[in-house]
């Protein structure tokens, strides 16, 4: 196992890998001499700076392509806190194992490998409004089931998942580590009426009282009041941090997964980008908190890694333009002011 204890995890977190800030100038050289006005293609061209950085290469390249969507099941199920039953996570294991799922689509459109991890689904964690929902030992099996899903040459991975009752979960770790209780977190998931999303705040205002004595630990909060698909794809942004693989962050649950590292370090998700904003209602709030500017805005709200999915083809855009554009010198184009 990457990390025996939480301690592991934190060591990691105060001395992390940085990727390779050459190879970040030399492709904004790159892109100031594309015959283009300078900073024209906007955020795609920092896209290609970003993936140089941490693929280390000038011309990044996308051969390989992952996108890893991590299965879970929560004991806060049963609370009522979201519109579908929990046999419905294992019945989509099945339907993305046949190929029927909208992340199958997606990932078909962008050229990339599907690997779906489902992680102990016949042992939901703990309901967590009266229990830890995991012990640091299953903790720590988790991440190291995402860490180990990380092929080390791989150029892009994009991280999603799949569990009921999972966006209750994710307000759970925001209500915990960034305050403004449930309210500011809690939003309707599969699309919860009234009555059930008052259960979903009932249920993050009890487990906020009930684990009141770890609040303040980033680690021991994503053990007690995450899931194993949320801390699996922790463990998937610390293998690639190691590997210096740039990550593709997908919604409101996937961003939630990993915020217990951001609080551990503030650098700790520089390799990582927000695929997109998802329309669950706390994504943008939390989005803002991380600092992560999204990608995409296009009212999603699916999870399954399919907004991250469909930013993977934004940057096969900005690397196309990277490598394939010809300089004002190859192309005897007049330069500004010529
Ligand atoms: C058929 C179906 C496919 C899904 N794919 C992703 N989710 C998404 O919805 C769930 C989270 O919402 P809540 O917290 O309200 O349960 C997660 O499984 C998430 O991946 C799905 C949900 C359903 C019903
Ligand atoms: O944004 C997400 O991650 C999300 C939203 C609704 C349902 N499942 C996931």
């Amino acid at each position: 196992m990457q990390f025996a204890s939480l301690d592991d995890i934190r060591a990691f977190c105060r001395d992390l890998p940085g990727g390779d800030q050459r190879f970040a100038d030399m492709a904004a050289h790159r892109q100031q001499n594309l015959t283009k006005p300078p900073g024209s293609l906007g955020r795609l061209e920092e896209l290609a700076i970003w993936l140089a950085q941490w693929q280390g290469r000038e011309k990044p390249r996308l051969e390989r392509v992952t996108i890893a969507v991590f299965v879970g099941n929560h004991g806060v199920a049963s609370r009522g806190v979201s519109a579908y039953p929990q046999a419905v996570t294992a019945q989509m294991v099945a339907n993305f194992a046949a190929g029927g799922a909208a992340i199958n689509q997606i990932a078909k459109a962008a050229a990339a490998e599907l690997c779906v991890v489902p992680i102990e689904l016949e042992r939901p964690t703990h309901d967590f409004t009266e229990a830890a929902a995991m012990s640091p030992e299953e903790y720590l099996e988790a991440v190291d089931a995402g860490y180990r899903t990380v092929p080390d040459d791989c150029d892009l991975l994009a991280v999603g998942e799949m569990g009921i009752a999972n966006t209750t979960a994710a307000a759970m770790l925001c209500a915990a580590l960034l305050g403004g209780g449930a309210a500011r977190w809690a939003g309707r998931g599969t699309g919860v009426d009234d009555d059930g999303l008052a259960r979903k705040r009932a249920a993050i205002e009890t487990a906020l009282n009930f684990h009141r004595g770890i609040l303040g630990d980033p680690l021991a909060v994503a053990a007690a009041l995450g899931g194993r698909e949320l801390a699996a794809i922790a463990g998937a942004g610390l293998a690639a941090r190691q590997h210096n693989v740039p990550v593709l962050l997908d919604g409101f649950v996937a961003t939630a997964a990993v915020l217990p590292l951001a609080r551990l370090d503030a650098s700790a998700l520089d390799h990582c980008r927000a695929g997109h904003v998802s329309a669950e209602s706390g994504h943008r709030d939390l989005l803002r908190e991380m600092r992560l500017l999204p990608l995409l805005d296009l009212d999603m709200r699916l999870g399954e890694a399919s907004g991250a999915g469909v930013a993977i083809l934004l940057a096969r855009a900005a690397l196309a333009c990277h490598a394939g554009m010809a300089t004002f010198t190859e192309a005897g184009v007049s330069g500004a002011g010529d």
